[in-house]
């Protein structure tokens, strides 16, 4: 461990917080770590018929009891001794009836006899810090919360298991020794060592940024898994976009009327297409406007559509294209593009216009959000724009995070300059300088380099308990 974190390690406090969520559950888990964790939950405990004292591992069966010390409910708990435990500290978790009277009960008894409320990530942080994981893996466990879909879970798995740890420590330790080479040429020139030749050098260093390379493509391949893909509905007043939103939400969530221009501000939902994650974004329906509020909402549109993974332009089958829908068309490219001919039901056969649309080559589906109709195929269409025909590749991508991409990126740049001065033949020891820059950025990501700032960063994010 690094010594900075010694501090921490030996701080000694002992930490409480529900672990499970706010609200009625079968059962809730108050957790405890730290040296006092077994002396504080003994003095709540009152254990049942068959308690021959605390085993580690197992479930004690009892009653636990209030700060009045009258009895409050009827639990299991289990002690889990350092350093075999999720933070390397001695940990106690208290399974109680999962409501939040009677966990806020026992925490607060916890909090009466010194044990002190949890931030936000902590025990994972102390996992940390006790070097239970890397930092990769810490991330992991935030990620598994956050998963949308179970694909996403997946990919977070790989990383909870280390795996993306190994593959940024092997690339360091190459990195590593590749520049020991090059400082043995520096330290020893007098021993007539052989200089590491500059193809070599070249060589090697271009492998690194090729497993860099395939790193990076794996987050953004697996982008939309970790943060579901915003699909972003839009077109003309009246077309329809409320409906389809609700149709494929199954469930009324916006409004909808006969009313042209019913829809002035956005409305998000998270829904799960066939296992792709998915940000739907109703829009304010477009038309020539002089009203404050709605040209407010259409800009608004317009800046979700440019960040949007997907726009699905709804049409009206029974209206040609107006210039807004038009203008649409005209913006963004054919990849990023979904039409939806919506009000099939109004219309008998294909009119000439959407014909033409289809000869152009664009994605095109009918619907009719009234009726449910044609939902399976724009759901088909909206998943293979985005996706093509790949799932996650659950076992061989391993994808990183926005914080370890950035990372990553950083290290593959100073490969890049160094790749660079090794072509100008500059000296040894500036080339191993670069080297060193860029392990350093590889450390950032698995932590063995890590400041206060990056690891506030991380752990604000985590929920209280976990
Ligand atoms: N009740 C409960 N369920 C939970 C957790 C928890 O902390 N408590 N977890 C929390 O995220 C996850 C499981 N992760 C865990 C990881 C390590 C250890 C642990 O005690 N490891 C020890 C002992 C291992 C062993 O006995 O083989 C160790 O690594 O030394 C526990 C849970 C999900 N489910
Ligand atoms: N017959 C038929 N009517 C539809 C269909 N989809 C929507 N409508 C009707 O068209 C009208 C407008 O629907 P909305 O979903 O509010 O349209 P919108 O595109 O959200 O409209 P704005 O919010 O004004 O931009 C409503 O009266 C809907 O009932 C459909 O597939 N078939
Ligand atoms: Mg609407």
């Amino acid at each position: 461990m690094p010594a900075q974190w010694e501090a921490h390690r030996t701080s000694g406090s002992t930490i409480a917080a529900i672990a499970t969520p706010m609200g009625q559950g079968g059962v809730g888990i108050v957790r405890l770590s730290g040296p006092q964790s077994l002396d504080i939950a003994e003095k709540l405990f009152v254990p049942g018929p068959r308690f021959k004292g605390f085993k580690a591992y197992k479930l004690h069966y009892g009653w636990i009891k209030n700060r009045n010390q009258q009895i409050l409910d009827e639990v299991l708990l289990a002690y889990m001794p350092a350093p075999y435990s999720y933070t390397r500290e001695d940990v106690v978790e208290i399974n109680c009836h999962g409501g939040p009277a009677v966990l806020e009960g026992v925490l607060e008894a916890l909090y009466h006899l010194g044990a002190e409320p949890a931030a936000p990530g902590e025990f994972t942080k102390r996992a940390f810090l006790n070097n239970r994981m890397d930092l990769t893996q810490a991330e992991a466990a935030l990620e598994m919360i956050n998963a949308p879909t179970q694909d996403g879970a997946l990919l977070a798995r790989d990383k909870l298991q280390g795996h993306l740890k190994e593959r940024v420590d092997s690339l360091r330790d190459s990195l590593e020794k590749l520049k020991q080479e090059l400082c043995l040429a520096v330290d020893f020139p007098e021993e007539d060592l052989e200089c590491l030749p500059l193809a070599d050098l070249a060589q090697r260093t271009n492998s690194a940024v090729r497993e860099i390379d395939q790193l990076l493509k794996a987050f953004e391949q697996n982008r939309v898994f970790r943060e579901g893909a915003l699909v972003v509905l839009a077109g003309r007043v009246n077309a329809g976009k409320s409906s389809l939103m609700n149709a494929l939400l199954g469930r009324e969530r916006a409004i909808v009327t006969s009313i042209p221009g019913t829809t002035r501000d956005y409305l998000e939902e998270a829904i799960n297409l066939d296992g792709l994650p998915v940000r739907l974004v109703d829009t304010a329906g477009r038309r020539p406007t002089r009203d404050k509020i709605e040209m407010m909402g259409l800009e608004t549109g317009r800046q979700l559509i440019s960040r949007s993974d997907l726009c699905i332009l709804v049409l009206d089958a029974g209206q040609e294209p107006a210039p807004e829908d038009l203008d649409i068309l005209e913006e963004i490219s054919p990849g990023k593009l979904v039409l939806a001919v919506n009000k099939q039901d109004l219309v008998s056969g294909t009119p000439g216009w959407v014909q033409d649309l289809k000869d152009k080559g664009l994605d095109l589906v009918h619907t009719s959000a009234t009726l449910g109709h044609g939902l399976e195929n724009l759901t088909r269409a909206i998943r293979s724009r985005i996706l093509g025909e790949k799932r996650p590749q659950a076992t061989s991508s391993l994808a990183p995070n926005l914080r370890q991409k950035t990372a990553l990126d950083k290290a593959r740049q100073e490969l890049l300059l160094l790749a660079d001065e090794a072509r100008q033949e500059m000296p040894y020891d500036v080339l191993g300088v670069r080297l060193d820059y860029a392990c350093t950025f590889l450390d950032e990501i698995t932590g063995r380099i890590v400041t206060d700032d990056i690891l506030n960063s991380i752990f604000e994010n985590f929920c209280i308990g976990k």
